[in-house]
């Protein structure tokens, strides 16, 4: 049983590629999974009897294994199935099952409830009688186990088409699915861990991986660490917030235009005027917090894609952003857009969350940071990151400036990606919310950073 942290995820058609290339048949990848289900909750459910709940498919035949496997080791289990077994995978593990069988409906409740009713191959929602005894059992009982996915949810979307109770624990089988990742599914799996079974699992999208930072090299200066830009507008708070959070991660931070003295004195500030950013020492420039809307955003906006620098854009200078004008630019660009920017920016990008942001980094040659609380972070490549944790405090004001500076300090440093900065840069905000704590405001972020960083091993 594995955390999901830097794992490959693969789709519902993936997940069947990857069965039919392990090499391995059908039916011993099903007995692999059912023992594996067994043995956790054997080892979790305390001893406490055990209502399975089978569906007629491949994740029914798996809940059958599971509970012959529970039989055996002395655990009081029962089986209720929605109908009979409509895969040969799934008779033949219905056949192995030596106990009754009891109708979903008629199905008294148990301490722990194993969901193997559907799996990767659920194609619409769950009728109603089955939804009800559902949540009437999982009510009842002290812990919901799913296998594979929770049943409701669609695998390669995270939709929910049916309501569900709930699970504390999903048991992924092979991989993570974008189901275990993506809302409204994800917090309904409650904790997400894999079952190996032996399949090879390959595809371009995986769980954003815990960070990796390594501390300034012996014979580092400021400059070598990453000197970053950000360029301040408006509201000089937001680039303030953004420049600050870079502090903590560049050798030299610049802040460009700003009306406000309020700041840590390493931030070095500078006027704007149209050479601001003649620079051949600045690895980054950041703009979009706090840009505004006017002319001399877009001036500023203007003068930034005319530079050869990377870019973080963000914020306002989303709004002002033509994405067709990136794709002459060599240098790379990362975007970081909420929904609402998203549909501004990409309003003919239509799908899932994921593939979305793939197009959308497909299509202006950026990495594309897709925000919310199941952040996705697409490469122009087709590689994609899906974030794992998220923090609700981190819905407050200034929270994405934060990002934007982290960004642009991560992607001045010294051989970096633009997708390497940008998971580095969600997954240092994730923690350092998590450090932070109930009530955070965006300052604090900045402050919690250096124990992120910490925890990211620099
Ligand atoms: N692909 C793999 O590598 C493995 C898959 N296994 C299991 O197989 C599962 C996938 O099995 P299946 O493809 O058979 O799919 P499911 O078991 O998820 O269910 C599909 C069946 O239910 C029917 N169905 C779909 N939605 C329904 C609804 N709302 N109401 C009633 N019937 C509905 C479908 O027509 C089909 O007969 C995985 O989730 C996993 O649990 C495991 O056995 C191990 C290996
Ligand atoms: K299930």
């Amino acid at each position: 049983m594995r955390p999901i942290d830097g794992l490959t995820v693969l789709t519902a058609a993936e997940m069947r590629t990857a069965e039919q290339a392990s090499g391995v048949d059908e039916a011993a990848l099903m007995d692999r999974a059912g023992a594996a289900i067994a043995e956790v909750v054997r080892r979790i459910g305390g001893g406490q009897e055990v209502l399975v709940l089978c569906g007629p498919g491949n994740n029914g035949g798996d809940g059958y294994v599971a509970a012959s496997a529970l039989r055996q080791a002395g655990i009081p289990v029962r089986v209720a199935a929605l109908s009979d077994p409509r895969t040969d995978l799934a008779r033949r593990a219905r056949a192995g099952w030596a106990g009754p069988v009891e109708p979903i409906a008629e199905a008294s409740a148990a301490p722990v409830l194993l969901d193997a009713l559907f799996g990767t191959g659920l194609s619409r929602g769950l009728d109603e009688p089955v939804v009800e005894s559902l949540h009437a059992l999982s009510i009842r009982a002290v812990l919901t186990i799913a296998v594979d996915l929770p049943s409701g949810v669609a695998t390669d979307s995270g939709a929910l088409l049916s309501a569900y109770p709930g699970a504390a624990l999903t048991l992924a089988l092979g991989a993570p699915k974008p189901a275990h990742l993506l809302l409204p599914a994800a917090p309904l799996c409650g904790t997400v861990r894999v079952l190996d079974i032996g399949i090879a699992a390959r595809s371009q999208a995986s769980v954003l991986p815990v960070a990796s930072l390594r501390s300034p090299a012996v014979d580092a200066h400021k400059f070598s660490r990453g000197m970053v830009a950000v360029v301040a507008g408006r509201m000089p708070g937001a680039s303030a917030l953004a420049a600050s959070a870079a502090a903590r991660v560049a050798g030299y931070v610049l802040l460009i235009g700003s009306a406000t003295d309020r700041l840590p004195h390493a931030i070095v500030r500078r006027r704007w005027a149209e050479d601001a950013l003649f620079d051949p020492r600045i690895g980054a420039v950041v703009i979009g917090p706090g840009l505004g809307p006017d002319e001399e955003a877009r001036a500023k906006l203007n003068a930034a894609l005319a530079s050869d620098h990377a870019l973080v854009i963000d914020g306002d200078a989303l709004r002002l952003l033509d994405p067709a004008r990136l794709r002459s630019r060599a240098s790379p660009a990362i975007l970081t857009p909420h929904e609402g920017e998203f549909a501004h920016l990409f309003p003919d990008v239509k799908g899932s969350k994921i593939d979305r942001a793939r197009t959308a980094a497909g299509e202006s040659g950026a990495t594309v940071v897709l925000k919310g609380p199941d952040t996705i972070i697409a490469a122009p490549t087709g590689e994609v990151r899906l974030a794992a944790r998220h923090v609700p405090w981190l819905a407050t004001a200034g929270s994405g400036d934060v990002l934007a500076g982290l960004t642009g300090a991560l992607l001045a440093g010294p051989d970096t990606t633009a997708l390497a900065a940008a998971s580095s840069a969600v997954w240092l905000h994730t923690e350092a919310a998590r450090i932070a704590g109930p009530a955070l405001i965006a300052d604090d972020l900045t402050l919690a950073l250096p124990a992120a960083i910490a925890q990211a091993g620099a």
